[in-house]
This record gives structure tokens, C-alpha cells and sequence, in this order.
């Protein structure tokens, strides 16, 4: 038997007695997201990974979710074949450098399956697998559940049951009820050594793969594996109904609802415009002469630019930020909101690939990629 190998006959050994135990993630990690599903429950024809929020799919937010964490290698997505160029598109169109994608099968499990096989030659120490339409995920989590899988083979994430779980008989009356306290419920994302997936899927029966619903089962049942459980935050939570689509909607624009950097250039007079935005928007304004000279800080976190230019009368100003947030991939993916207050600037077409959806309106932040132009403000 290879070294690190799962016996499906051997209980597995104690671990962790007194053993230093590793905070940071310093092996090789890779992600399987399944996304092959149909989104029956949603009741909507597009499947809900790929239903739009701002113009970009709930998929891209889930994989952007891992690109950003640098220990993460290669995310692997599973999907219909009906979806491949579907998929491909959007790939490309939003700049991911980590994905693979890969066709997927009948089931869930089928779809990881094929996800999991994927990474045979990689063999990565950990493969993390993540359900596509949760898009939430944070580093930090995946970082305890990475270690954990690393240290006990196999790790999930749990939340508290919100409603107590009953059986039914076959006429429908109540047979018995669990006692809610002694039980979870186990979402993802969960974490194992690429050898206890890979053996617990290729000794899985076809009845696992066609009715299964739970990876750490797998490994229970088929490599003994007893997972380590971490409890998580309540935004690991999966769009599956209709409405989740709405609540996963308001939380994407959230943080692009409280904060703006403003670019106020050297102009005395911009200090009293700026005072005045202040009060007028209720969000919270980082104000900086020179967006260039910021450009780590501020372009790869705001959503939001307001451009002020009082004493130039001319479109250079709007031009330059436009060009400088261009040349970000990140602008690719979010939309922008640039306010352009202007002192005597005419309505005027900006040439950016943001969409422009306001000009000479009033500030309008829940509507996004939008430029809107304040005109006659001061002076
Ligand atoms: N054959 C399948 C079925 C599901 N999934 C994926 O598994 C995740 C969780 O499944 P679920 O919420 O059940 O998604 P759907 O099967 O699409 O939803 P529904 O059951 O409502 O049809 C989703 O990201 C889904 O795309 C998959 O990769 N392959
Ligand atoms: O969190 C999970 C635990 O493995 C899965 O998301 C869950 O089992 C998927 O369930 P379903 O396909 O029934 O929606």
C-alpha cells in the first residue's frame, strides 16, 4: 500500500497526540466546485450558478472566492456538457487564471467524481470541495478546513440545525423526532487528502453516486474516516431556493454600498465640495489627490470613484481615472460607480468599456457600473 493511502479494512490510527499542529497552509491544495446541477428547486430556467448578479454569474463570485487565496493552486469546475462553452465564456470573460473546467455527471456525487479525477496527475495534498452556489466562502475558513482535512484525512463545515429533523411514516404521520441538540447540518466547504477522495470514490457503489448527498460519508463508509467538523459562519449558507437568489443579490452589493474613495485633485475649492459630500452620502469617503499614487490601496478595494474637478473644465480628469481603473483586471470584474463632480464640464461620452447608464442624474449608488455626471456644482 502507497504511503498515505486509506486501508478500508484498518480503523484509522490515533492522531494528533501531542503533535505540533501546522497554522499556516504550505502544501499543495486544489478546489472541486460542482457545478452541474439544474437548479430545479429555484424554479427558474437558467441553473443558479449561473443566474447574473450585476452582470457577472454567481459562479465567477464563487471562484473568485478561492483565486483570491494564494495557497489555492487550481480550482476545478464541474459542469453540464450542455454548459462547457458556457463556462468557457465566462472563464475568459472574467479574467480567472486558476480554473479547469470538466464535464460533469447525472448526480452530485457524479459530478465531484469527475472533478476529483480531474486532479489525478496534480495529486494535490488537499482537495477542497465546495458547492458552486455557495459564494461566500472566506480564506480564513478555508484555511482551518484545509488543515484539518490535512491532519484527519477528511474535515466539513457544520451549522446548527434551524428546524428539527423528523421521520415520517409510510402514510404520513409522525414515527419519531431527533433530538435537534445532537445533530448538525453539514454544508460545505469540506477538505481531504487527495488519497482519502479518490479511494472513497472508486469504491463507491453506484448506489452511493446515485443517491449519496454526503462526501464525509463516503470516507466514513469506505476509508474510516471520522471527519473532523468545524463549525461555520452562517454565510457558507447554499442558494437553493428562488428567494436565496434575492438574499445572495443584496449581500454581493453590500460592501460596494459603504464606501467611496474620492479623488479630489489639488484644487482648494474641492475641501468644501468634499465636506459636503460628506454629508450628503451616508458612507464613508477615503479622499486622495492622486488616485496613482494610491493605487495599492484603493483599486483593489473601492467600487465606488468620485472624481472631483473644479478648477479644469475639461474631460482629462475623468479620462485618467477611467484609464487607470482599466488597466486593473479587477474592473473586469465588478462593477464600478464613478461620480464625476464637475464645477462647468458638459455632458459628455466617456470612452471606457464601463458601462455608462447615467449622465446629468442625481447620485444614484444602488445603481452600479453607472457613471453619473454632477454638473454646475460649485462655482
Ligand atoms: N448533477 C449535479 C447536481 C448538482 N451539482 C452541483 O452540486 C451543488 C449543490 O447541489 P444543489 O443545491 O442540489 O444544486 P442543484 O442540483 O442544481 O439544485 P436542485 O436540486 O434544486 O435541482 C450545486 O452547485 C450543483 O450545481 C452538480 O455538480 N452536478
Ligand atoms: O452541503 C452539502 C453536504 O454534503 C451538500 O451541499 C448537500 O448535500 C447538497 O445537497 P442537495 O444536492 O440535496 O441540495
Amino acid at each position: 500500500m502507497l504511503d498515505g493511502e486509506c486501508n478500508p479494512d484498518r480503523p484509522p490510527l490515533p492522531r494528533d497526540a501531542g503533535t505540533h499542529r501546522a497554522t499556516s497552509v504550505d502544501f499543495p491544495v486544489c478546489v472541486v466546485l460542482p457545478a452541474g446541477g439544474t437548479g430545479e428547486r429555484t424554479g427558474l430556467q437558467t441553473p443558479k450558478q449561473f443566474w447574473s448578479f450585476l452582470e457577472r454569474p454567481l459562479i465567477s463570485y464563487t471562484i473568485d472566492a478561492f483565486e483570491r487565496v494564494s495557497w489555492i493552486q487550481d480550482v476545478v469546475v464541474v459542469v453540464a456538457k450542455e454548459n462547457l462553452d458556457q463556462m468557457s465564456g465566462i472563464v475568459q470573460r472574467f479574467g480567472h487564471r486558476k480554473v479547469r473546467v470538466v464535464t460533469g455527471g447525472s448526480t452530485r456525487h457524479r459530478s465531484i467524481y469527475n472533478g476529483v479525477q480531474a486532479l489525478a496527475e496534480d495529486r494535490p495534498e488537499v482537495v477542497i470541495i465546495h458547492d458552486a452556489v455557495r459564494p461566500f466562502v472566506e480564506e480564513d475558513f478555508l484555511s482551518k478546513i484545509t488543515l484539518a482535512a490535512k491532519e484527519h484525512g477528511a474535515a466539513g463545515a457544520i451549522r446548527p440545525l434551524v428546524s428539527t429533523v423528523i421521520a415520517t411514516t409510510s402514510e404520513g404521520f409522525l414515527d419519531h423526532s431527533l433530538e435537534r441538540a445532537k445533530y448538525r447540518a453539514s454544508e460545505t466547504p469540506q477538505g481531504f487528502t487527495y488519497e482519502v477522495i479518490s479511494q472513497a470514490y472508486q469504491r463507491s457503489s453506484e448506489s452511493d453516486l446515485e443517491f449519496g448527498t454526503e462526501c464525509l460519508h463516503l470516507a466514513l463508509q469506505h476509508c474510516h474516516i471520522n471527519a473532523k467538523l468545524i463549525p461555520g459562519p452562517p454565510t457558507l449558507w447554499k442558494v437553493t431556493y428562488r428567494w436565496d437568489l434575492a438574499a445572495a443579490g443584496s449581500i454581493i452589493k453590500e460592501p460596494m454600498l459603504q464606501s467611496a474613495c474620492v479623488v479630489s485633485g489639488d484644487s482648494v475649492h474641492a475641501a468644501t465640495l468634499i465636506t459636503a459630500l460628506q454629508k450628503a452620502l451616508h458612507m464613508k469617503l477615503h479622499v486622495v489627490t492622486d488616485l496613482s499614487a494610491e493605487k495599492h490601496t484603493f483599486l483593489l478595494k473601492e467600487w465606488n470613484y468620485i472624481q472631483v474637478s473644479v478648477d479644469v473644465c475639461c474631460r482629462s480628469d475623468i479620462e485618467a481615472l477611467v484609464t487607470q481603473l482599466e488597466v486593473e483586471t479587477r474592473v473586469l470584474q465588478y462593477p464600478l460607480v464613478i461620480i464625476w463632480v464637475s464645477s462647468c464640464c458638459r455632458s459628455t461620452k466617456i470612452p471606457c468599456r464601463s458601462q455608462v447608464l447615467y449622465a446629468n442624474c442625481h447620485v444614484n449608488l444602488n445603481t452600479l457600473a453607472s457613471l453619473v455626471v454632477i454638473q454646475n456644482t460649485v462655482g
